[in-house]
Formats: structure tokens, sequence, C-alpha cells
């Protein structure tokens, strides 16, 4: 199909790639233009400087998806858009926006007859570009059009219409929620083991943990990375950043009146880790960097 891809950071390069490989035809735009040269000189994409053409260079059913930071900018290119959109065109947004937004702002372009997707993206860089597991929120009858797309960019089984437009940014919201909790349990795992005595090798250990054991997976693998590439983590100042989703997520516990202790407790840690270094937010961060490229502050 042909999808007009707006947004060249990590994640939406590498989706636009992912995209190309599996057949589909790619317009990117991107706010600055060199990353448009370079998908174009590089990967031989075609680029449109404009929003303009972009809408222009797509024929039928237009198909919009935006891989762009979470916030007010997505408003902004939204009324920039509608104009140069019809009814029954398809604004997906790939990112990671609060639903409440997203929930607004499919109720702002139902009412000019444009139907809103939300798409929660993980798998980080890697799978944007080779496989990714997507949350997707729609109408049945845009999920099932889109559904092509969806079945060559993500990883087999690694997509599912979960619910209405706003319920893919609902349940990538707890993704994410879950992410922390789970990164804070190995984060703290490894600062016992580091403050034991005993002189282990992390890597090792992260290693075998990742064969057989329950608590194998992908952050573990990444954990064995991480200690790869900095046996200490001498090099890595332990602040954890986060964009939002833990707090939307703890925000949301508080609303339902459900207890969440680990996710409220693993937002907090990384909000003291701004004020304090310690050998669990080291790792933490270096995950951060693992999976989602964030970059890490050196120590
Ligand atoms: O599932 C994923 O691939 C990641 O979660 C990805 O979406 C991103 O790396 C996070 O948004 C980081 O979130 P924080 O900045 O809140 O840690």
């Amino acid at each position: 199909m042909k999808i007009g891809l707006i947004g060249l950071g990590k994640m939406g390069y590498n989706l636009a790639l992912n995209l190309r490989d599996r057949g589909h035809e790619v317009i990117a735009y991107n706010r600055s233009t060199d990353k448009i040269k370079k998908i174009e000189e590089e990967e031989g994409i075609k680029g449109a400087f404009s929003l303009e053409t972009l809408t222009g260079s797509l024929e039928g059913r237009k198909i919009l998806w935006m891989m762009i930071p979470a916030g007010p900018m997505i408003d902004i290119l939204i009324e920039s858009l509608i104009p140069l959109l019809k009814q029954g065109d398809i604004l997906i947004d790939g990112g990671n926006s609060n639903y409440l937004d997203t929930l607004r702002r499919a109720e702002r372009l139902k009412m000019e007859g444009i139907d809103y997707v939300d798409v929660g993206t993980s798998g980080g860089v890697e799978g944007a570009r080779n496989g990714a597991c997507m949350m997707i929120g729609a109408t049945e009858e845009v999920f099932d059009y889109l559904k092509p797309i969806f079945q060559d960019v993500c990883l087999e089984k690694g997509y599912a219409h979960v619910g209405k437009p706003g319920t893919g940014h609902y349940v990538k919201m707890i993704h994410n929620g879950i992410e922390y909790g789970m990164m804070q349990a190995i984060g703290e795992g490894f600062e016992i083991l580091e403050k034991s005595g005993f002189d282990f090798d992390y890597k090792q250990i992260a290693q075998v943990w990742n064969h057989g054991s329950v608590i194998r997976g992908w952050l573990m693998e990444l954990t064995q990375k991480v200690f790869e590439e900095d046996p200490s983590l001498k090099s890595i100042k332990g602040v954890i950043h986060s964009s939002g989703e833990g707090l939307w997520t703890v925000e949301e516990a508080l609303r339902l009146k459900v207890p969440a202790p680990v996710i409220t407790d693993s937002l907090f840690v990384r909000y003291r880790s701004e004020q304090q270094d310690t050998f669990s937010g080291k790792l933490i961060a270096g995950l951060r960097y693992q999976f989602g490229g964030h970059s890490v502050e050196k120590a």
C-alpha cells in the first residue's frame, strides 16, 4: 500500500525501511529536511518536503502514519493536515501519546470524517526495523483495511486490534508501566549482587538466567548486553529519565483505585535517580539505551 510517513526519528526512519522492504510504497516527510534527504539518498525512499506534497502524492483513501514524539506537536500537525485530507482518509499515531489526548483527537477527526488510528508500538528501534509489536486502537472497518500493513511490519502474532480508537495507546501505557516495574526489579537484583561482597560476573549471570530460567526474556538479554559493553557500568550515570508513560499508568491506577505499588515506586525511583546515582539506576539507564536508543548520561 502507499503510505505517507511523518517523522523520521529513530522509530519513524526504521519503520519506513521496514515498510519499504515489505513492498509498501513510502513517501517520507520530516520537519527538518536533512533526514528526508538522507532517506532519499541512502535508501531510495521518496521524500516530500511539505505536507501539501506529501498528501498530494497519495491517491484514493490516503494513509498517513505519524511517528513523532507525544505532545502538542501532534495537535498542531493534525490541524495542518485536516484541510489536506478528505472524508475516509486515515491518520495513524504510532507514537507514545497519552490515551486521553488520543480519545480527544479521534473525536476531533471524526467530525471531519477522518479515521484516527492509534498504534502503541513496542520493540524499540530494532522492532521498528525488523518486526514490531503493535497494539492497535481503531474501528473494525479501518483495522481490517490496514491489517495487511500490520501483518507485514510486525512479528508473527505481534499485532492486535485491542479496541476502539484510544485503546491502542491505553494498552501501550500499561505495557510501559509494566516495563518500568520489570526493569526496576532487574536493577535492584543486580545492585544486591553488586553489594554482596562476592565477585560476580554480571554478564555471566544474566546469560545463565537467559537459558531456561523463569526470568529469561528480552530485558534480561539486554541486561547481558549492557554488562558486555561495560562490566562495572562505570561509564553510565544512574540517571533514569522517563517520557510520561509510567506517570500516566500511575495516574490511571490512582483514578481507578488500583493499588500499583511496584509501578508507582519504579516511577519514584526514576525521579530519585535524577538526584542520586545508584548501580540499579545505571543498569536501567543502560537498558533504556539498548532498546530505545535513549541517551545515557556519561559518568
Ligand atoms: O515498548 C517500547 O519499545 C518502549 O517502551 C518504547 O516505547 C520507549 O523506549 C519507551 O517510551 C521509553 O519510555 P520511558 O521514556 O518512559 O522510559
